[in-house]
């Protein structure tokens, strides 16, 4: 019998706040009260539960949702068959032959002829650590142009964080449906199943596999209460459901791998949920940079939107640090990002627009890698222009871009190295800072 029925609010709704405890149904009284595992649940729903920490986390970290759903989750799964999704890379994947010490940037990935899905189009540019011992990430391009039909999906290795960058995707997931348009971010957690759907396409933007320890706020030590990243602005989706009977498949990323196995039915069937391990979306325009007002040019750490820890207090499996419109007010300052080698690795993406320190090369859609160690910095034209600068308040605008740094030396693919649109004149935008120094003191 074919059945096909879904339980989505007309607009969608989401519920403030970050690793909020939520509660939401989609049939009144489907949640039960005052416990989790009734003898029998309302409806004839199945109770489940779906641990994102280990049981005995401590309490300030535990996340667990409670599901309850038309069919307990085994019931999707079966016999798996392994299949292969060549351009998604996970770590660690070191190419002999492929060099990752360098100073890289590519142009936009471009969307080709063929029709790609969120599966078949996540194409991976680099990979850090090691998926097995859930350590380090991957960094991916995605290029989307045709939704999953009858296909599912989940990964096992890590919870994404998708930055769009061009057009808008639909993530209808077992816990409610989040839309996303560009300067907006999502997380999906680690073992959510889920489709993607396009609303407008294209699609292209970054995505940040996180193979550790979930992303959360940074602590804001003395700026204290508010401003950054403030949790209201983080929503949650409430619960949908789908009722539907079609042959279907499931694929898991599973230690680098991918298995798919087949299903008779719509996975995303949780009538309601409650809990604290949920998938959420952010709008990047509701991030408050605080910044220097008087001098000097602070560490890009005070526009860390989410933090992974690594395990080592302060030092990030992965920092998601953004750079978006803001004022500059420093006096007698070298304003734009000083040149510096870092232990991190910095993989930037431009979202939109102009970015201070290289305003030509890194265009909206493209990416750049300096590896941990690697020197780098603002390119001629930037040092020129602001060492030369009349310094009044100026606003920086038309500018979004984003970093994921991590403690890990990111390794490049064969399609980062290959087939992406690498600039290969990319280190000659440092050519022209010449020698100025020439024994005599003074201004120069
Ligand atoms: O390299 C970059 O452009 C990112 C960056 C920005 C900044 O303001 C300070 C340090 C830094 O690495
Ligand atoms: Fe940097």
């Amino acid at each position: 019998m074919m059945s096909e029925a879904s339980h989505a609010p007309a607009a969608l709704r989401y519920m403030p706040g970050f690793g909020n405890d939520f509660e939401t149904e989609a049939l009144p009284g489907a949640l039960p009260q005052g416990m989790n595992s009734p003898q029998k649940v309302n409806y004839g729903l199945y109770g489940e539960q779906l641990s994102g920490t280990a049981f005995t986390a401590p309490g300030h970290q535990n996340e667990r949702t409670w599901c309850y759903r038309i069919r307990p989750s085994v019931r999707h799964q079966g016999r798996f068959s392994r299949i292969d999704l060549p351009y998604w890379k996970s770590a660690p994947h070191v190419i002999d032959d492929v060099t990752s010490l360098g100073q890289y940037r590519w142009d936009p990935v471009p969307h080709g002829d063929a029709a790609l899905t969120w599966l078949t189009g996540m194409r991976t540019m680099t990979t850090a650590g090691d998926v097995n011992t859930q350590t380090g990430m991957a960094a991916h391009i995605y290029l989307v142009t045709q939704s999953m039909r009858d296909a599912y999906f989940y990964s096992a290795d890590s919870e994404l964080l998708i930055v769009p960058q061009e057009g808008k995707l639909r993530f209808a997931t077992e816990l409610g449906i989040i839309d996303l348009a560009p300067q907006e971010i999502a997380i999906i957690p680690r073992g959510l199943v889920y489709r993607v759907e396009v609303l407008e396409g294209p699609a292209r933007g970054f995505v940040c596999e996180n193979y550790g320890q979930k992303f959360q706020l940074p602590g804001r030590g003395p700026i204290g209460a508010n401003c950054m990243a403030n949790k209201r602005d983080f929503k949650t989706p409430v619960a949908a459901f789908e009722d539907r009977d079609a042959p279907s498949t499931l694929t898991i990323k599973w230690c680098g791998q991918f298995h798919e196995c087949k299903i008779g039915h719509s996975p995303l069937d949780v009538v309601a949920w409650h809990g604290n391990y949920a998938p959420v979306k952010y709008d990047l325009r509701t991030y408050c940079p605080v910044g220097a007002i008087l001098f000097d040019h602070p560490d890009p750490s005070i526009f860390t939107v989410l933090t992974a820890p690594s395990g080592v207090e302060g030092t990030a499996n992965i920092d998601f640090v953004l750079f978006r419109d803001r004022w500059m007010t420093m006096e007698n300052t070298f304003r734009p990002p000083w040149y510096h080698k870092n232990v991190m690795s910095e993989l930037m993406g431009n979202i939109h627009g102009q970015y201070d320190a290289k305003p030509q090369g890194f265009v909206p859609g493209g990416m750049s890698l300096h590896n941990c160690m690697l020197p780098h910095g603002p390119d001629r034209e930037a040092f020129e222009k602001a060492s030369n600068a009349d310094l009044k308040p100026e606003k920086l605008e038309n500018t979004m871009s984003f970093m994921f740094e991590t403690r890990f030396p990111q390794h490049l693919t064969e399609f980062a190295a290959r087939e992406a649109p690498l600039q290969d004149d990319y280190v000659d935008c440092w050519d022209g800072l010449e020698r100025k120094f020439d024994g005599t003191p003074g201004v120069k």
